[in-house]
């Protein structure tokens, strides 16, 4: 099933249609299928209608349009499939599967069923696709245009897939270097252990880490195997849920693999830790100093040194390899590596696949890579699906026996019988997941519905949401003309068990005495006064960074950009109930900005020191700080990151890519946690609406999770549907 990238989606296209109509009438000003199969010129010209109707992206039709310029031996059904892969690049599939794409041509681009019965539309893709005969791909081997591997062609295809010279190029890369990794020659040297005896000398290491006399060494088993697994080959994938301890495990991971190194070389690894985007990376560096304190009541070897060689801080990914400005390269790459011996990089599942092969290219042949992510989520924005690709056979584990008995060597734990697999390919002996989660138990809703939702289960799903036994995750039902219950649910939250809505933060902002708001913001340390004008900068900072942690109290999530229930209209929509309400002072449309407004950093801004996915909210602060005479304006708080609770100030008018945030995409929301997450779904099934979305939006939530459906059986079919994106990465026996 395809799967479409909010940015570009329309609420209300509904299912793409089964039946529709196989030629245009006579007086249809576009070609017939057949004519538009026959003739170039005629195809161009459809495919440009078809942009026009929204069915595909301008950019897929410039695509064959260049093409028939620089080769014009192609014929139609060539300049189809040019169109068809770029199309499938923006779905955010690596390739174009030819086969699939002649037998179920309507799983390819979504028209609306309406759409497609309208006489006066264009044929709809799959009135072409349909007629496409077997000699399809020998058409497109012909075309010199195509070429079928290495080379400068810019498609190339390879057993009838067709790809972007790019991707296949990207892909082929990542394959390449992983696979180099999982048979890194005599795998029992010192860097890489292996052998029997490197067993051995992990184990007391492993034993301090996970001491098997703590009494939740039971539900710590997986981390101390995936923690061994991380150290046996020089490429591991931790996988896991919310709160299963990734960041734990690495943590561990790299105590263990410093003490190593500091008692055989005398000295630590070089080691980095990255996350794809900038909230990630925050979040991130926050959890780790908790979990680095952590180690201090471990007995470990030369523990300061191995403390102080661990990173405590986080970059993105682009900031690691240097980017520069306006290209796809940066600066450090095969001929320039990074000077590392190790990288782990966490939130793997947001990686596409052009920044997992930059990051390869940029490191050094030695160097570990480690990915920590939730297999289960979205997958990246961008094209690829690269963790998921990775951890396709996580769950059975696939362990040959080998590993399993090295790994009883190193840990003291054998493995359950069902997790082995006499023929385990080399990748699985390098995938690790943790199966028990912390922070959700079993008596927990969101790890109930998580776990539902993940089971494709939405029966069940929908029982934990409306059982009273799992307060933390409800639904509402949303009829469409019960706008009331939205905005309550926006402004209010649920107003019970301290699941507030906007009104929370807003508090915090204007306090109002004597509301429910006010006495649990006074309750949880976060009402301050609004420093006087003449207060020094840090004690404007400890106010914004309290409203901050109020604002990461609630977050309304929603799949769409457009439509009723896309974050533009939402967005709109709270802002008039919030100042109809008087918690914003919002006076007309054409005020953007208001003291309280949140906003979303959509790009990276390095000039400011912002990162895409960061929120901060306006504020009334003076021009200058400690001096009232100089007045007040409008500056939008962002958390420094600095772990002290800074704040970097910045004036709204020096924000290039912003945009309120009372709404969110799911897709945005990756990366992001929020004590109370509620996502609205809407009422009628689009592509987008897939398990991984719906997952992604309930793991979001911290502590509670409201749903606000307007139909069942469209979340139903959200939970049944998967994503499945089209690349061919680890996707073969053998590897
Ligand atoms: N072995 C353990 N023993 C006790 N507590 C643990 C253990 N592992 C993790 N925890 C606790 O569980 C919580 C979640 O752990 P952690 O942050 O490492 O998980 P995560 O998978 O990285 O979470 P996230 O979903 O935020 O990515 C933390 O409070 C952590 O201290």
């Amino acid at each position: 099933m395809s799967e479409a990238n909010p940015e570009v989606h329309r609420e209300g296209k509904g299912e793409t249609p089964g039946d529709a109509a196989s030629t245009a009438l006579p007086s249809s000003p576009f070609a017939t299928p057949e004519q538009a199969l026959a003739d170039p010129e005629a195809l161009l010209s459809l495919l440009f209608a078809w942009a026009e109707y929204g069915w595909i992206r301008d950019l897929d039709a410039a695509l064959p349009h260049r093409l028939a310029r620089l080769a014009p031996d192609g014929d139609a059904s060539c300049l189809l499939a040019a169109m068809l892969v770029s199309h499938q690049a923006g779905q955010g599939h690596l390739l174009l599967d030819l086969n699939q794409a002649r037998r179920q041509p309507e799983t390819l681009i979504a028209v609306a069923r309406d759409v497609a019965r309208d006489d006066a539309a264009p044929p709809p893709p799959e009135a072409l696709l349909g007629r496409l005969g077997d000699d399809w791909v020998n058409r497109l081997q012909r075309w010199s245009a195509v070429a079928q591997g290495p080379g400068a062609s810019p498609l190339v295809l390879e057993a009838e897939r067709l790809y972007l010279r790019r991707y296949w190029r990207n892909e082929q890369r990542v394959a390449s270097a992983i696979a180099a990794r999982l048979s890194t020659p005599g795998t029992s040297t010192k860097d890489h252990p292996t052998a029997d005896s490197d067993a051995a000398r992990l184990r007391p290491v492993l034993d301090t880490l996970f001491p098997p006399s703590d009494p939740r060494a039971d539900q710590a088993a997986s981390q101390k195997l995936a923690c061994a697994l991380g150290a046996r080959a020089p490429f591991a994938v931790i996988t896991g849920g919310p709160g299963t301890g990734k960041t734990t495990t690495v943590i561990r991971l790299l105590a263990l693999l410093q003490t190593q190194a500091i008692a055989e070389r005398g000295a630590p690894l070089a080691i980095r830790l990255a996350a794809p985007t900038g909230k990630a990376a925050a979040r991130l560096s926050e959890s780790i100093r908790d979990q680095i304190a952590a180690l201090d009541e471990l007995p470990l070897p030369d523990a300061a040194q191995v403390r102080a060689s661990i990173p405590h801080e986080v970059s993105t990914l682009h900031r690691l390899l240097g980017a520069r400005p306006d290209t796809r390269h940066f600066h450090h790459h095969r001929l320039n590596p990074l000077p590392l011996d190790m990288v782990a990089v966490d939130e793997a599942s947001m990686v596409d696949i052009d920044m997992m092969a930059a990051l390869l290219d940029a490191l050094p042949p030695h160097a570990r890579l480690v990915l920590l992510g939730d297999k289960d989520q979205l997958a990246s924005v961008e094209a690829g699906a690269v963790l998921g690709n990775l951890c396709a056979r996580a769950e059975q584990g696939h362990y040959r026996r080998d590993v399993s008995d090295w790994l009883e060597a190193a840990t003291g734990l054998s493995l359950p019988e069902a997790l082995h697999d006499g023929d385990g390919r080399a990748l699985d002996q390098s995938v690790a997941m943790l199966r028990h989660s912390f922070r959700f138990d079993d008596a927990s809703g969101i790890g109930q519905l998580a776990r539902a939702i993940n089971a494709g289960d939405s029966r069940r799903a929908l029982a934990v949401l409306d059982d009273t036994a799992f307060p933390q995750a409800q639904r509402q039902a949303l009829p469409r003309a019960n706008e009331r219950r939205l905005m309550t649910l926006a402004l209010d939250g649920r107003g019970q068990d301290a699941a507030w809505g906007y009104r929370f933060y807003l508090g915090a902002i204007t306090p109002r005495p004597d509301t429910p708001e006010a006495g649990a913001l006074e309750q949880s340390g976060l009402l301050r006064p609004r420093p006087s004008l003449s207060s020094e900068r840090a004690e404007w900072d400890r106010w914004a960074s309290a409203i901050l942690e109020a604002h990461a109290q609630f977050q309304l999530l929603t799949p769409l950009r457009a439509g009723h229930y896309g974050v533009e209209s939402l967005n709109q929509r709270i802002e008039q109930a919030l100042a109809r309400a008087g918690l914003i002072d919002k006076p007309d449309h054409s005020t953007h900005w208001y003291e309280g407004r949140p906003v979303l950093v959509t790009g990276n801004d390095y000039a400011l020191k912002l990162m895409n996915g960061d929120i901060g909210i306006a504020l009334k602060v003076p021009v200058e700080f400690a001096n009232p005479e100089a007045g007040t304006t409008l500056r939008v708080a962002f958390p420094a990151g600095d772990g002290q609770g800074g704040i970097r100030w910045v004036l709204p008018s020096r924000l290039q890519r912003v945009e309120t945030v009372f709404a969110m995409t799911v897709h945005k929301s990756q990366g992001s946690e929020f004590v109370h997450t509620a996502l609205v779904m809407p009422d009628s099934l689009s592509p987008i609406l897939t398990r991984e979305l719906v997952y992604t939006a309930v793991t979001r939530a911290k502590k509670t999770f409201t749903l606000l459906s307007a139909s069942d059986v469209v979340l139903a079919k959200a939970i049944e549907r998967r994503i499945a994106r089209q690349s061919r990465l680890f996707q073969s026996p053998g590897t």
